[in-house]
């Protein structure tokens, strides 16, 4: 670690918000400087965080520092002030990409071993396998999470209403959960007493009794919350069929899983799904090729390419089948190609924003079936869809805004369940065994059933109960989302009841499926809503809301008050964005809104000034001053070539926030500072503005897509030379 903790750190990441970090973190640097405050980077991109796993393999201008590792640490301090943009959570075809491209740079890394034999490749999986899916958050987010959009952002939403579909009482796009068999049919959970606590394994038991040890060195808190549970395969594969057989006529299929978060669990199932679908096809062919489903039609097209039997084969297939809900109608990307194009907390709700409808093979609009095998959650967007049917297009110019605090800190539930996830080997019982020897939960399993183990610690869930009452009380209603009739959910009610019972607090509990048109009504009639949740709901929740009420999540303030008193400041709630990083490769125009930064900018020089820092809170202050002008101007980013874009909108922040600094009275060295800056920023206006949009229209070239050449980035992102002279 460094020697002193830098005030900010500012992460290092991919595609959209990378690019955007060209060309405003120059502004946020030269700005800080200022002020005497010192803002540093750390690389946490996934390129990034490959070549940190192989630093004997790389020569020493190649060779970099773990700093996933270091924030990691630093975010279990007080000192931490930490700005995280959203970074790519790898599947494996994004994993395999991003090394490819490595190697083509230059750098002698091995390939991604698919299979892997020897130890050696069995070592290179395993140092692989600890980037893939969401490996940067859960490491970060050692606190609880608190996301709600800034007053002046849903003011201006309901001012300036985006555009949604139409819902109609006859759509016939529906949300299909498993009958039964599934992670929230067979869930079972108990508390750790102090007698329980301490040293756990994984076991799993042969129907002839031979053991196989899943996991060991497990170790339980008193107090901690601790789950089993599995999802049938031979269920999982019947439901499919069944909805498969199902489908109406005119009707999309698709799947919505996060194949990247839970990558264990979501890449088996949807690897399922597209056997399922390819039955035919793998039926004649599967067995002369090394393809595995849960990779996708994607990586099937490639193993294929150029047999023309196969090809034909694989179209046939295809088109034996309902047509699919399309990623990319014109590229004939769909819904099974890559397991990581569809995620569900962005796919729902832009189906739910869309009016209830996704593209289709022909590039059209239709009714869709969303299927969302577990009932764990699926039921939330069940309702969703029933409610809209049932009162049309949510009003965007009168609702209210609904706020979530999560359960997230120090890998609650689902999300810290990777380690604990396996695809059961054979027929048999999988067991939690304690050091004394007592099974604390067990479960009988098939071959091929998805079983996990899921927990919550103590002091967590009493810091996310706290935060959750102190968020009801500003917003006035709300409610905790917990389902008696759910095993997990049931053991957290025990803390959660007596707690509200000490506060004298009205705060109902309510099923996921009551508390989803609970809060839709609330809204409606214009309240606003505190959503108190897991993690899991934490991450959809803080998109379909917002998604409806602001048209994207990206302008969410999205804060996580670390356990030990730092402070992570997330931009926005959704992710990186790759259709923005594709325009740019088009035609040179960034898309990207940068609200969720500034927002998060805002809030860390507010954290910084209560350490006694009083320039970082007239900083602070001016970031939201800047902000509201910002949207009150109409200056953020547009879609189109010649409209604003990240950059032109990151001038006109510069501008407001430097104003705004000049028209201070708090600190008068730094409006003495800010004032000839702001004038020359007015002053040349016309110029800058000239320059970042001849910038546009024209392809431009990265020199990469995950480890893009910083010079051509900076020559992208900065075109303005008259821009840069004054940020200096
Ligand atoms: N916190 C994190 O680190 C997260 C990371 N991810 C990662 O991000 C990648 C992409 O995920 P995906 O599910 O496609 O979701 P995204 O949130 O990246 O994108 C969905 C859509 O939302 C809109 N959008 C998102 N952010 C912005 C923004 N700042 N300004 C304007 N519009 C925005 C865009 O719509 P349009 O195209 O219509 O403009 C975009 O295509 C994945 O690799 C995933 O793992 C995902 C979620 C969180
Ligand atoms: O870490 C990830 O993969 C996704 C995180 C996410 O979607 C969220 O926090 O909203
Ligand atoms: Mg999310």
């Amino acid at each position: 670690m460094a020697d002193k903790t830098p005030d900010i750190i500012y992460t290092i990441v991919d595609e959209a918000p990378e690019l955007a970090r060209g060309s405003l973190l120059p502004i946020i640097d030269s700005f800080s400087k200022a002020a005497g405050i010192n803002v540093e980077t750390r690389d946490i991109s996934l390129a990034g965080r490959i070549l940190a796993l192989f630093p004997d393999l790389l020569s020493e201008e190649q060779r970099v520092s773990d700093d996933l590792a270091e924030l990691g640490q630093l975010v279990k301090t007080p000192d931490a002030n930490v700005i995280k943009l959203p970074n790519i959570s790898a599947s494996v075809p994004q994993l395999e990409a991003a090394i490819k491209e490595l190697q083509s740079q230059g750098y002698p890394i091995p390939a991604y071993p698919a299979d892997p034999q020897t130890d050696e490749e069995k070592a290179v999986r395993a140092k692989y396998d600890t980037v893939k899916g969401s490996a940067v958050n859960p490491v970060l987010r050692e606190g609880n999470s608190d996301r709600r959009s800034a007053k002046a952002v849903k003011e201006y939403a309901k001012a300036n209403p985006h555009r949604m579909g139409e819902w109609k009482s006859t759509s016939k796009t529906t949300v299909a959960a498993m009958p039964g068999n599934d992670f929230f049919a067979n869930e079972k959970a108990a508390t750790v007493t102090a007698a329980q606590a301490g040293a756990a394994k994984i076991v799993f038991t042969a129907k002839d009794g031979s053991e196989t040890v899943l996991k060991d060195g497990l170790s339980y808190l008193e107090g901690e919350i601790v789950d089993a549970t599995f999802l049938s395969a031979k269920a999982l594969r019947a439901y499919i069929k069944a909805e498969i057989a199902s489908m109406e006529p005119g009707v999309l299929f698709s799947v919505h899983l996060k194949a990247t978060m839970m990558k264990v669990s979501d890449p088996i199932i949807f690897g399922h799904f597209v056997s399922v679908y390819l039955e035919d096809f793998l039926a004649k062919h599967g067995d002369k090729l090394d393809f595995n489903p849960n990779s996708g039609i994607g990586a099937l097209e490639k193993l294929i390419a150029g047999n023309a039997e196969m090809e034909a084969d694989l179209k046939a297939a295809l088109a034996a089948k309902p047509a699919m809900y399309m990623v990319d109608s014109d590229r004939g990307i769909t819904n099974l190609h890559v397991p990581s194009d569809v995620i569900i907390d962005a796919s729902m709700p832009a189906v739910i924003k869309a009016g209830g409808i996704g593209w289709g093979p022909d590039g059209k609009a239709a009714d869709t079936k969303c299927c969302i095998p577990d009932n764990s959650y699926a039921c939330v967007y069940d309702e969703t869809v029933e409610y809209f049917k049932e009162t049309g297009t949510l009003d965007v110019t009168t609702c209210g805004a609904v706020s979530n605090v999560g359960l997230m800190a120090q890998k609650a539930e689902e999300y810290g369940s990777h380690p604990t996830t396996f695809e059961v080997p054979a027929d048999g019982t999988v067991s939690i065994v304690l050091a004394s020897g007592e099974v604390l939960l067990s479960n009988e399993v098939e071959a091929g059933d998805i079983w996990r183990s899921c927990t919550a610690k103590k002091a967590p869930i009493l810091d996310w109960i706290k935060t959750g009452i102190e968020r009801f009380d500003v917003e006035g209603t709300g409610a905790f989302w917990l389902d008696k009739n759910r095993a997990h959910d049931a053991e957290l009610i025990k803390y959660v009841a007596p707690a509200l019972k000490e506060a004298r607090k009205d705060i109902p509990i309510m099923d996921p499926r009551a508390a989803t048109r609970f809060s839709w009504e609330e809204m409606r009639k214009g309240k606003n809503v505190v959503t108190i949740t897991g993690n899991v709901l934490r991450d959809y929740l803080t998109d379909l809301f917002p998604i409806l009420e602001l048209g994207t999540s990206a302008k969410m303030l999205s804060i996580v008050k670390l356990m030990n008193g730092g402070g992570l400041f997330e931009t926005g709630a959704g992710g990186s964005a790759p259709k923005h990083v594709q325009q740019v490769q088009e035609e040179n125009h960034l898309r990207w809104d940068s609200l969720g930064e500034f927002c998060a900018l805002g809030e860390s020089y507010n954290f910084l000034a209560t350490k006694s820092r009083p320039k970082a809170a007239v900083l602070g202050a001016a970031v939201e001053v800047a902000t509201q002008k910002l949207l009150l101007e109409n200056k953020s980013p547009e879609r189109k070539v010649g409209q604003n874009d990240n950059r032109s909108s990151h001038y006109w922040f510069a501008r407001y926030w430097a104003e705004a600094l000049a028209a201070q009275g708090d600190d008068t060295d730094l409006a003495a500072h800010f004032a000839p800056i702001a004038k020359e920023l007015v002053e040349k206006e016309a110029v800058i503005l000239e320059e970042l949009k001849a910038a546009e229209g024209d392809p431009a070239d990265m020199g990469g897509y995950y480890h893009a050449d910083p010079a051509k980035i900076a020559s992208i992102m900065r075109p303005s030379a008259t821009l840069n002279a004054i940020i200096g």
